[in-house]
């Protein structure tokens, strides 16, 4: 039976927002740069745009983030706002599916005011064109009425900074990608930085948390703020009911096994897909097709859902002539490696053998 019957984006350990989320973000999101935690660079480099804009008392160029969900993109473009004492505006590119949705959310910004564009990759072509020209001249042409009669009426803009957000930085056009004065690539956050954050997290939502606690729910976040939240709500509900409300570091892995999240980050589905790989195919090759057979998905859930993260952990390899496993799978599923595979009967495979190591 397949082991997500529901859609994967309900996973605990999705890196998109559920709706419980959406809920309390707002609560646990850091208001100014000093309490975003990691991203380092990122944050050097945007604090000193902020700076040098607030020093010239004009609007700073327009930013770009990119990166995985759940990073803080949202958050930081909140920051942005509140750094420079202005006014917020949020969309995202799929609620902007024609010029004029664009031309009424720009003629409505005041000076200084920050335009957030979630998703931006995902704008249509008629406004994204139009946001050229409000970005680099701030200024649109509305075009009022239809065929040869149509008419374009120029409209001048407040100066604004737009900040951007997309997972995908490569499927944004050059032009709209030149016109972003600053982009900042946002990393999967390190175990110590995330600790941080659930101990943030766990500050404010009055949650008693050991060092220890707060490294095991890290451990298995998948290097994402936002899942690392999540799982401490789930860490919390469990330490409430069958104990006393204070998170340990065996409270903490008691209530993420009853949630199916091991050590490492990986879910029921993340497992299956190994676990098919390993025991029916001996660590592969085998076709993405076939795997998806096996575990009773889609191809592409498993191509889309499970392997990003399984690659990204040297788990799981994608070759031309199929998935394979590395060393580190077997190992992290307590399962010996068949002898004959991991002495070069494949190439490709004995290769990886030799250089995945396991964190
Ligand atoms: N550096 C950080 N420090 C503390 N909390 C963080 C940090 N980054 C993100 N968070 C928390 O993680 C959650 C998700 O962050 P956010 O919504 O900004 O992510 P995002 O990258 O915009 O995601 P999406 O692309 O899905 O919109 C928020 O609750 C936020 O408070």
């Amino acid at each position: 039976m397949s082991p997500y019957e529901s859609d994967p984006a309900d996973r605990i350990v999705a890196a998109s927002a559920d709706g419980e989320d959406q809920a309390v973000e707002a609560a646990l999101r850091p208001k100014l740069l000093d309490e975003f935690i990691g991203q380092e660079r990122v944050r050097e480099q945007l604090s000193l745009v902020l700076q040098a804009a607030r020093q010239r008392g004009t609007a700073p160029d327009h930013v770009l983030l990119s990166g995985p969900p759940g990073l803080g993109k949202t958050t930081l473009s909140m920051i942005i706002a509140a750094e420079l004492n202005a006014p917020i505006r949020i969309t995202s590119g799929p609620a902007i599916q024609h010029a004029g949705d664009l031309a009424a959310i720009l003629s409505s910004l005041t000076e200084g005011e920050v335009l957030f564009l979630d998703e931006i990759h995902r704008m249509s072509r008629p406004a994204e064109e139009m946001l050229y020209m409000a970005m680099e001249d701030f200024r649109v042409d509305v075009i009022v009425g239809k065929g040869p009669g149509a008419t374009a009426i120029p409209l001048e803009l407040p100066p604004f900074t737009l900040v951007g957000a997309t997972t995908r930085a490569g499927l944004l056009p050059p032009p709209l990608r030149d016109r972003f004065g600053f982009t900042g690539h946002m990393e999967f956050y390190a175990p110590a930085e995330l600790q941080r954050v659930v101990h943030r997290s766990a500050d404010l939502l009055d949650v008693e948390i050991d060092p220890a606690g707060a490294a095991e729910i890290a451990g298995r976040s998948r290097g994402t703020p936002r899942i690392a939240n999540r799982l401490l709500r789930r860490v919390r509900d469990f330490a409430q009911v069958r104990h006393d409300g204070v998170v340990t570091v065996e409270i903490a892995a008691r209530a993420l096994d009853v949630y199916e999240v091991d050590a490492r980050g990986l879910d029921r589905l993340d497992r299956a897909v190994l676990e098919a790989l390993l025991k029916l195919f001996g660590g592969g090759p085998v076709g993405l097709s076939t795997l998806a057979v096996a575990v009773g998905e889609e191809s592409e859930t498993v191509e889309e859902v499970a392997e990003p993260f399984l690659v990204r952990e040297g788990l799981l390899a994608r070759t031309p002539r199929g998935r394979i496993a590395t060393a580190a799978a077997w190992r992290h599923l307590g399962l010996t490696p068949p002898p004959q595979q991991g002495r070069g009967a494949v190439p490709a495979q004995a290769e990886l053998w030799g250089s995945a190591e396991e964190r």
